[in-house]
């Protein structure tokens, strides 16, 4: 699990390990949610503009089949690098424990928390079977803290914990905060923004 706020990055962190992986010779499956479109039609795409291919998906029932080729056989997925965690919801859970018994290896990135600061579901179940869980943080827009939160500079009256397509974006709407500075209002130097 890599977790954490929006640019903390996670998304820089699934690719830097998809690319040891490919290194090693074996077989990765990139996967995006079709909600991202930020890097164009199937790709991954960081804050900072580095993407790689991938599949976009929106069930996560899709990726059971991912499972159906037996190990060893040619064309298996070794290793599957999903991102935005958080726009599957809670099934995605039960289908990432299958891939892992099947015995496919899963590295997922994805948000902990929502712009309103609630726990960010399936975050929350991940992190809690997890072998492995790195908590990124991001920089503080308002002082260069250690920025663990993030805010929405939108306010539509959206639920947060249900993603939608107007709730997509980076830096034009959303802002990477400490816990001292979640108010939206703060004053921002210039050259954090
Ligand atoms: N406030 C910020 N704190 C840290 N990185 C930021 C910030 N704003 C922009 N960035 C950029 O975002 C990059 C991380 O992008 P990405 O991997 O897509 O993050 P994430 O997937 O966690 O949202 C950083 O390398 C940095 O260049
Ligand atoms: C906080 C929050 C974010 N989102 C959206 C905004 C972005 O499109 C992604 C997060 O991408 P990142 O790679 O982690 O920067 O999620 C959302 O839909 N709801 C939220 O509460």
């Amino acid at each position: 699990m890599i977790a954490g706020p929006m640019f903390a990055g996670k998304t820089e962190e699934l690719l830097r390990r998809v690319h040891r992986a490919r290194l090693a010779g074996r077989r990765v499956e990139v996967v995006g949610h079709s909600l991202d479109d930020r890097g164009g039609a199937a790709r991954l795409s960081t804050h900072l503009g580095r993407s790689t291919p991938a599949r976009m998906l929106e069930d996560p029932e899709m990726l059971r089949g991912l499972g159906d080729t037996p190990e060893g056989a040619e064309g298996r997925i070794e290793l599957l690098a999903l991102d935005e965690a958080q726009f599957f919801g809670p099934a995605l859970v039960p289908v990432l424990e299958q891939l892992l018994e099947d015995g496919i290896d899963v590295a997922v990135a994805g948000l902990c928390l929502t712009y309103d600061g609630e726990p960010f579901s399936p975050l929350p179940e991940l992190m809690a079977r997890a072998e492995e869980v790195v908590k990124l943080t991001a920089v503080c827009t308002v002082c260069g803290a250690d920025a663990a939160f993030h805010i929405r500079l939108v306010e539509d009256g959206a639920d947060a914990r249900r993603a939608t397509a107007a709730q997509v974006g980076g830096g034009e709407s959303y802002r990477a905060r400490c816990r001292a500075h979640r108010d939206p209002a703060a004053r921002e130097p210039r050259r954090l923004r």
